[in-house]
């Protein structure tokens, strides 16, 4: 065959039913497309007036009105924006995926702003046949002379087109709803999804329901209320952010989140180049310990909403925010509820982590009492994000604060200096204060605080730390007896420490019947402690990480982790053992079996049996006091 070229040709019969049915995710979009079409009506019209091309004969009211009829079955979509000659109709209506808006756009490009134009690919109307068996549009152009037009279709690839009755300048689009559409015979659907797509469209939207009853006083007279637009047509994050006071970046956010807790602070992005992109970033204050940290982002384009929490835009971890971004510049496609992946999304989400990490630095530096104030709050976002971000980890490393066990806020840089020649890049940490203030307080003898690190996502934030800086290790106040805690074992040569260790070994390891059992034998500078159990950090983390994965089907039981018992040897009980040591006497077997439980328990709750046990073993010690 000789070599061809040629046109693809698309049989519309085939096509069209998969525009109708399939080209939107979500059926209640027709909506937000017709409602879109009416502002873009306004917009240009407006714009032609200020070209000198149209006369608005001092028309400044400016709206789109939804009318529900559900008697007649119909949804009507009324504005008094440009309208369209036959001629548009023709060219813009039946002519898929032809769009008027990008038509103008090219048509006007050169003669000021054209940047709030919504439509962009010419199918957006036919959206309106998810919902509806006939549509109807009746219009009337700006042009004077121009006579109105009525077309019709049920559906198929065939119109009816004729002169039309419409005698203001304008357009209404009546959608005859058939099954499909049946949820939309509903007041609230209506009115919810109006507020969910267009609550900050350009121009004022009113809602009707025409077949619903009046509201009478109780004289029986009609009660007239003034119609209230449900959209806010300047919303604030539109506003520069020097114009806006707290009290309207409060009302703001309860408007838009419902949420009736002041939000800790704000972000006002604000952006014109290399992007036009603007909105507001609220952080939000966590309620109670139950609350999950469930953030919402909306993200519009052009003042129409396109989807909530659009990963590739904004940074997963920042979707524990809430927040409204609109981007302009968005490259959308059809459904808009989809971004076409490209490079330019990825500099959208930079730039947001960019100024999250500002807004951190510039409250830590400018009001480190107001950042202390809020850390409890971000700390969870803020660990999550520099684990998730490298380059927000690089941007906020420095600031992040610590909790330490004596309520004060320290970074991890101004707790190494306040320890300085106690500890060697080493932080103390705590996960349950409760049941860890045994070893806080033996650590506070020696000033020596630990910080608090009780999260779930703290194990992870730890050995994220860790691996960045390799010179901070973090250890928990059970995993070891610090030196400052020691005394040098003067005198004691290591042949006699051997045997000590042996004989208590020997000891326990009846008293406990345990085989496995850890011992070692210090001089601690307290006098107080008989015992002490520390476990190993590193097995600890590994067993806290299996459980946490339930790695192949991991039973803690299988591989408990490296248990310690430390003994005292300046406390009179443990001197007790060494001196008795190699007597078959049940009392040593009652000191060591005690000596143990009370090890464990200012570590961790004693199991069922073992508690029954130290009960019964605590009176029967009594006992014998009193017996004396
Ligand atoms: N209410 C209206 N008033 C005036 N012209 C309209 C109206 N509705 C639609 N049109 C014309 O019909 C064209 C096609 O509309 P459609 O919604 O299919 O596509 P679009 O708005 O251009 O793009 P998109 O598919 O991105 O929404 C519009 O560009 C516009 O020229």
């Amino acid at each position: 065959m000789s070599k061809q070229k040629g046109n693809l040709s698309i049989h519309s019969e085939n096509i069209f039913p998969i525009i109708k049915k399939w080209l939107y995710s979500d059926h209640d979009i027709f909506i937000r497309e017709l409602i879109s079409n009416g502002c873009d009506a306004i917009t240009k019209l407006k714009r032609l007036h200020s070209l000198g091309e149209a006369d608005l004969n001092g028309e400044t009211d400016f709206q789109v009105k939804v009318v529900l009829d559900r008697t007649a079955r119909t949804l009507k979509f009324i504005d008094n924006g440009i309208g369209m000659t036959d001629e548009e109709v023709k060219k813009y209506i039946n002519q898929i995926a032809f769009s008027g808006a990008e038509d103008f756009l090219k048509n006007y490009k050169d003669k000021g702003d054209t940047d709030q134009i919504i439509g962009h690919f010419g199918l957006g109307f036919y959206s309106a046949f998810m919902v509806a068996d006939v549509v109807e549009i009746h219009t009337r152009s700006y042009k004077q002379d121009a006579p109105a037009v009525k077309w019709r279709c049920d559906g198929g690839t065939e119109f009816e087109m004729e002169d039309g009755s419409r005698t203001e300048r304008g357009t209404e689009i009546t959608l005859h709803l058939g099954q499909d559409g049946e949820t939309f015979l509903s007041e609230y659907t209506v009115k919810d999804t109006i507020e969910k797509y267009c609550s900050f469209m350009p121009y004022p939207l009113y809602f009707e329901v025409a077949d619903k009853e009046p509201e009478k006083d109780k004289d029986g007279n009609i009660i007239i209320t003034e119609p209230e637009a449900l959209n806010d047509v300047s919303p604030l994050y539109l506003k520069q952010p020097n114009a806006c006071t707290d009290e309207e970046y409060k009302d703001f956010y309860r408007k838009t989140f419902r949420d009736f807790k002041e939000p800790l602070f704000w972000i006002h992005l604000n952006m014109d180049y290399p992007f036009n992109l603007k909105g507001i970033l609220y952080f939000p204050k966590l309620n109670t310990e139950f609350d999950t940290i469930e953030g919402r982002i909306k993200l519009y384009n052009s003042q129409v909403f396109v989807a909530d929490n659009i990963k590739e835009v904004i940074p997963e971890f920042l979707l524990l925010l809430k927040g409204v971004i609109d981007c302009p510049d968005l490259p959308l496609n059809v459904s808009r509820s989809f971004l076409q992946n490209d490079g330019f999304v990825r500099k959208i989400s930079d730039y947001i982590t960019k100024k999250v990490a500002d807004k951190l630095n510039s409250l830590f530096k400018e009001n480190r009492a107001e950042f202390e104030k809020f850390w409890d709050d971000i700390s969870p976002f803020v660990k999550y994000g520099l684990i998730k971000d490298n380059k927000f980890y690089e941007k906020i490393e420095g600031i992040v604060l610590y909790k330490t066990t004596g309520e004060q806020y320290v970074t991890a840089q101004e707790y190494l200096e306040k320890h300085t020649g106690k500890l060697e890049k080493q932080i103390y940490y705590v996960s349950d204060p409760i049941q860890q203030a045994q070893y806080i307080k033996l650590l506070k003898e020696h000033e020596v605080e630990a910080v608090v690190l009780d999260h779930s996502i703290d194990s992870a934030f730890i050995s994220h730390i860790e691996m960045k800086k390799n010179d901070i290790s973090f250890k928990r106040v059970d995993s070891d007896i610090s030196e400052l805690m020691k005394d040098a074992d003067q005198g004691v040569d290591e042949e006699t420490k051997n045997k000590e260790i042996e004989a208590l070994t020997t000891i326990f390891k009846k008293a406990l019947n345990k085989e496995n059992c850890k011992l070692q034998l210090e001089n601690l500078k307290s006098g107080d402690i008989a015992a002490m159990i520390i476990l190993s950090e590193d097995s600890r983390r590994m067993q806290e990480m299996m459980q946490r994965y339930s790695l192949g089907g991991f039973n803690p039981g299988v591989m408990p982790s490296e248990e310690i018992l430390v003994l005292n040897k300046k406390h009179p009980l443990i001197q007790y053992c060494l001196k008795h040591a190699g007597e078959a006497s049940e009392v040593l077997n009652l000191v060591a079996q005690q000596i143990y439980d009370l090890a464990v328990l200012s570590h961790k709750p004693l199991e069922p049996e073992a508690m029954t046990s130290f009960i019964q073993r605590s009176n029967e010690i009594m006992k014998r006091m009193i017996q004396n």
